[in-house]
């Protein structure tokens, strides 16, 4: 039995004739890791990604997390992604507490908090009474981000989060997320087509080939880097040669990458 603690166990994916993930893929995550995909556009990252959350199925093979099947999404699993993002009928403040309505440890004043904390974290304490769609779709995608970091599932699934975010405050919410990594020990598969994002974040970023998707590269960044990621880091020798590496590698798996 495969003993990591997510695991995809020889997986594949087809959608009617299009082979999105190779057949027999295989990959493992360990807990409290930091996995970031990485690969050209449309190479099947974020199928993999919809399969772990639940929100896809597996063609073939299982995607297992503690040697179980993963089965439909539930909140050991917190996502961000395009399609999975708010909910309209609640405000920005009630999504945020709707991600907490299990959260039994927690007292309201601890919650309340909380929420306060999440939603200026990313910039949206003042729409805390709009409602989703009055904002735009950045913004949604921000109410996704508070949701899902103050309900504090133990896995955390991140496609391309921090996308639509400005340069000051992607550099705030990754610094955040490294920190809530290693605070609270969460295992996160993070997806991104910013090769400095990847570098800095990660413990180990893995490359994948164009479509479809089978791993070209698994490089273990911590052992590089360290587990500290101080702001300073990007100035660097050691995190430019890894930036250089992983843009080589990316020219190397083909397909346009952004
Ligand atoms: N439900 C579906 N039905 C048919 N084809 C699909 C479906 N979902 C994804 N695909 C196809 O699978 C391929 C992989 O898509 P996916 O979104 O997983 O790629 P990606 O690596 O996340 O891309 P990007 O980096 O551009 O977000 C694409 O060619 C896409 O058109």
């Amino acid at each position: 039995m495969n003993s990591s603690y997510l695991a995809f166990d020889r997986v594949t994916k087809v959608f009617g004739d299009i082979q999105v993930v190779a057949p027999h893929f295989d990959l493992n995550v360990e807990r409290n890791e930091f996995v970031v995909f990485l690969g050209p556009s449309g190479c099947g990252k974020t199928t993999l990604m919809r399969m772990v959350g639940g929100l896809d199925t597996p063609s073939g093979g299982e995607i297992l997390i503690e040697g179980k099947p993963v089965g439909a999404p539930d909140r050991r699993r917190g996502m961000v992604f395009q399609s999975y993002s708010s909910f309209p009928w609640l405000t920005v403040a009630q999504n945020v507490d709707f991600g907490m309505r299990y959260r039994d440890d927690l007292s309201e004043d601890e919650k309340l908090a909380r929420r306060d904390h999440y939603l200026d974290l990313v910039g949206l304490y003042e729409f805390a009474d709009a409602f989703p769609n009055r904002v735009s779709g950045g913004m949604r995608q921000r109410v996704a981000i508070a949701r899902t970091l103050a309900a504090g599932s133990e896995v955390l699934l991140m496609d391309e989060p921090f996308g639509a975010l400005d340069a000051q405050r992607r550099e705030r919410l990754q610094l955040e997320l490294r920190a809530i990594q290693k605070r609270d020990a969460k295992t996160i598969i993070f997806v991104t087509h910013d090769v400095e994002e990847a570098v800095f974040l990660a413990d180990r970023v893995v490359v994948f080939s164009k479509r479809p998707a089978r791993v070209i590269a698994d490089i273990d960044i911590t052992e590089r880097l360290g587990a500290d990621r101080p702001l300073e880091l990007r100035d660097g020798v050691k995190f430019f040669e890894l930036r250089n590496e992983l843009l080589r590698l990316l020219r190397h798996a083909g397909g346009g990458h952004e």
